[in-house]
C-alpha cells in the first residue's frame, strides 16, 4: 500500500458494491463507512502512513474517491463518507485512527437506530388486514412492514419481481421470514394487483430538494399506477438518502448499468443489431408520492426542502477531495 492507495479491504468492498454484492442505498452506506474503518486501521499499520498524519490522511481520502466511484445514484454513499471524513481529526496517527473508526462505529449505529425509528413511523401509516406492495428490495421499506407486523398487525404483501435483477425475490423471503403471507408477481402485473393493495410501500436512493423520490427503475410508473387506482404511496427513506447537491440545483444522476442484465448475449445475437439500455434508477416526481417516512417522522415530498436545509444548511461538503 502506497500513501494513496487503498488498503485491500476497500478494493474489496467497492467491488462488491459495484457488481451489486452490497446493494440498497443503507446496506452500501454502512459497508463504505466500515471500509473507511478498515483503511484507518490498515493506514496505521502501513510503513508509507503510520508515522506520517498527512499522508494517513491522504490515504484516507484516497479510500473514499475509490469507494465514491462505484455507484453514482445512492447519495447515502458519499453522506457516509462525508459523515466519517469529517469527524477524521488529532495530529497524530493513533489519534486519526481513532476519531475514523470511532465515526464509523457511531454512523452505522446511527443508520440502525434512524431505520427502526422511521419504521415505526412507517407502520403507523399500515392498518391491520391491509395488503402493502413493494418494489425492490429497500431494508427502510422493511422495517416499516416489519414494525407493523411487531404492532400486531396482520399484513399480507404483493412483491413485484423487479426486472432485471430480481431483487423482490430478497423483499418475498425476508417477508415470509417475517410471517408475512407473500404474492409475487411479475412487474407488468403491478397495475392488476393494485386494486387488491391498500398501500404501497417502496425505499428510495436519494430525495432530491424539489421532493423528486429516486428509487429502483419502474418506481415512477408504479406510482403514477398507483395514483390512478386511488392507493397510497409511500417512500421509506432515512435522512441519509437526502441528496444535498440538488439544494443547489444539481440533479442526481442515473445509473446506466451493464446490457448483460437486460438481455443474455444469444438472445441479443438472435436479434441482432438494436439498443439496449439498463437505467438502474428513475425520479418520480413529488405529486405521485403521498408521503416520505423518515427517522423525524413523515413529510409530504413538497416539505422535504425544510429538513434538508436543516440538515444541510452548509450545503455539501467534499471532504475526499485533494486540499
Ligand atoms: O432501489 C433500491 C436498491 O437498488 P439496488 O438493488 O440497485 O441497489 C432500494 O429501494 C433503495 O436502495 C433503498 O434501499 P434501502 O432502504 O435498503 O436503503
Amino acid at each position: 500500500m502506497t500513501d494513496t492507495e487503498p488498503a485491500p479491504a476497500v478494493g474489496d468492498t467497492a467491488e462488491s458494491i459495484a457488481t451489486m454484492e452490497i446493494r440498497g442505498a443503507a446496506t452500501i452506506a454502512s459497508a463504505a463507512a466500515e471500509a473507511l474503518a478498515e483503511q484507518a486501521e490498515a493506514a496505521a499499520e502501513a510503513d508509507a502512513t503510520a508515522t506520517d498524519p498527512a499522508a494517513f490522511r491522504a490515504s484516507m481520502r484516497a479510500a473514499a474517491r475509490t469507494l465514491r466511484e462505484t455507484r453514482p445514484t445512492a447519495v447515502s454513499l458519499p453522506n457516509a463518507l462525508r459523515y466519517v471524513l469529517q469527524r477524521m481529526e488529532g495530529d497524530s496517527v493513533d489519534r486519526l485512527r481513532r476519531s475514523v473508526v470511532d465515526a464509523s462505529e457511531a454512523f452505522v449505529r446511527q443508520l440502525d437506530r434512524a431505520q427502526e425509528d422511521l419504521g415505526r413511523v412507517g407502520a403507523n401509516r399500515l392498518a391491520d388486514g391491509d395488503t402493502v406492495m413493494t418494489h425492490c428490495h429497500s431494508t427502510d421499506a422493511l422495517a416499516c412492514i416489519e414494525a407493523a407486523v411487531e404492532q400486531g398487525k396482520s399484513i399480507s404483501a404483493v412483491v413485484k419481481e423487479t426486472r432485471p435483477r430480481q431483487q423482490g425475490h430478497i423483499t418475498a423471503e425476508q417477508l415470509r421470514d417475517a410471517g408475512v403471507p407473500v404474492t409475487l408477481i411479475v412487474d407488468s402485473a403491478a397495475r392488476r394487483y393494485l386494486d387488491e393493495v391498500d398501500h404501497v410501500v417502496v425505499g428510495a436512493d436519494s430525495i432530491a430538494a424539489d421532493g423528486g423520490v429516486i428509487n429502483k427503475i419502474g418506481t415512477s410508473g408504479l406510482a403514477v399506477n398507483a395514483r390512478e387506482r386511488g392507493v397510497p404511496i409511500m417512500t421509506a427513506a432515512q435522512t441519509i438518502k437526502l441528496h444535498p447537491e440538488t439544494l443547489t440545483g444539481h440533479t442526481v444522476e442515473i445509473e446506466m448499468r451493464d446490457e448483460g442484465e437486460v438481455i443474455a448475449p444469444e438472445s441479443r445475437d438472435e436479434i441482432g443489431e438494436i439498443a439496449v439500455e439498463n437505467p438502474a434508477f428513475d425520479v418520480t416526481p413529488p405529486r405521485y408520492m403521498d408521503a416520505i417516512v423518515t427517522e423525524h417522522g413523515q413529510f409530504p415530498p413538497e416539505s422535504i426542502v425544510t429538513l434538508m436545509r436543516e440538515l444541510f444548511g452548509e450545503g455539501a461538503a467534499e471532504p475526499w477531495a485533494e486540499p
